[in-house]
């Protein structure tokens, strides 16, 4: 008997490459850093450790060393310290343009590890090992990297795509429920502005859809990672000059991203991104644009695989505010990925704040 192959998914982008999916994944990753390569540097968080080690003493041979850097926990590791950390280890190991970073964990680290990727030696080779669902099914693809600052969600960055992105599923067993469902939410978030046929699969077994070693949540995560796929091949750098491209991906991330930087980045990314959904979803049925059915349909879904539908009053001046750095922001117009209908994402630009509070009003009651 033959062991089954990773399902392999390509993203025809400015230099494409390909998402590999399964058990098997990680095979790839010595054809991926190439015999050119002298050095690699593997960054990872501390909960990663152990499997950092591992590739690690895979890849060391007679012609090339291999390093670890750890930095710290998710969100806590997107900071311009810890770049700077990185950068210095990698001067200090004698890095070229030659050498090979890996970001191996979760959206956070990926992020860390592709701007680091993209800055040093203005951009040396990058792999992506996504552990957790939500860096599978949407952070590790797509080449956006970046950090935080004080004043926002990832607001210093650059497009960088990886020469690869190896999901080992084996590894979203030790990865806990709450992390789990916060990448539900990304996956949620590709039925909602693409492919609808997932937003049926969680309906109809919501338990099946939060079973990290199940077929359903196999099928998601292939739904969703060729949704993203497709959406950055067609418009990599976000600025397509024909429709919404790709920032149909920050569908609930305008609201969401606000909540994130007024909760301080404690907030679990896919719960503020939950959050902000509703939120876009009350904008759209509120101007005319979809009905009470679907408006409901977001909060439904989403509750019933336990991600929050609602914020807490009170603080729509310190939301408003963050909001104005969100990317898809001109001047002082704020921009909403909202829908026409289910798959046809659409902009709603510079709305009537009064549209906004009411919108807010519904969704913090
Ligand atoms: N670049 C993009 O396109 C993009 C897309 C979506 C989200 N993001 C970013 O991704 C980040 C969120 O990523 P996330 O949800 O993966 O969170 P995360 O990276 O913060 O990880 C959450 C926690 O789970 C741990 N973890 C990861 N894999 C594990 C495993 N297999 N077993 C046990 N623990 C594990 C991490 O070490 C961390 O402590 C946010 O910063 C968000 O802005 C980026
Ligand atoms: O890949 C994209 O494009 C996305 O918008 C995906 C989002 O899920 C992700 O959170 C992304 O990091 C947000 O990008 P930003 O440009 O709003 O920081
Ligand atoms: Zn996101």
């Amino acid at each position: 008997m033959t062991a089954s192959q990773p399902e392999r998914l390509r993203v025809d982008s400015e230099r494409p490459y390909d998402v590999a999916i399964g058990d098997g994944a990680l095979d790839d990753l010595p054809d991926l850093i190439g015999a050119d390569a002298q050095r690699v540097a593997i960054i990872h968080p501390t909960t990663l450790a152990s499997p950092a080690e591992s590739i690690r003493k895979r890849l060391m041979n007679d012609t090339r060393e291999a390093h670890c850097i750890e930095v710290p926990e998710g969100e806590t590791a997107k900071t311009s310290e810890v770049a700077a950390f990185c950068w210095r280890v990698l001067g200090q190991a004698g890095f070229t343009r030659s050498d090979v970073v890996i970001g191996l964990g979760g959206g956070s680290t990926t992020d860390l590890a592709g701007f680091v990727a993209a800055t040093w030696l203005r951009g040396v080779g990058y792999v992506t090992v996504p552990t957790s669902l939500l860096g599978m099914v949407d952070a590790a693809v797509g080449g956006k990297t970046g950090i935080n600052t004080d004043e926002g969600k990832n607001l210093v960055g650059a497009f960088y795509e990886p020469r690869g992105v190896l999901c080992d599923t084996t590894v979203l067993a030790t990865l806990p429920d709450n992390e789990l469902r916060s990448g539900l939410a990304e996956v949620i978030k590709c039925g909602f502005i693409a492919d609808p046929q997932i937003l049926d699969l969680v309906e109809d077994d919501p338990a099946a859809a939060l079973d990290a070693s199940g077929p359903v949540l196999a099928e998601l995560i292939e739904r969703a990672v060729r949704v993203k796929a497709d959406v950055v091949a067609a418009d990599l750098r976000e600025d397509s000059a024909d429709g919404v491209g790709r920032e149909m991906l920050n569908y609930g991330h305008t609201l969401g991203h606000a909540v994130e930087r007024v909760e301080q980045f404690t907030f679990r990314h896919g719960a503020a991104v939950a959050i902000g959904m509703c939120f876009a979803a009350q904008l759209a049925g509120l101007s005319g644009r979809i009905d009470r059915a679907l408006v409901d349909r977001h909060r439904n879904l989403l509750q019933v695989v336990g991600l929050p539908t609602a914020y807490r009053p009170g603080v729509w001046p310190e939301l408003y505010d963050a909001m104005r750095l969100d990317k898809k922001t001109r001047g002082d117009r704020l921009r909403f990925v909202v829908l026409d209908a289910l798959a046809e994402p659409a902009i709603l630009s510079g709305p009537d704040p009064a549209l906004l509070t009411a919108a807010y009003a519904e969704i913090s009651r």
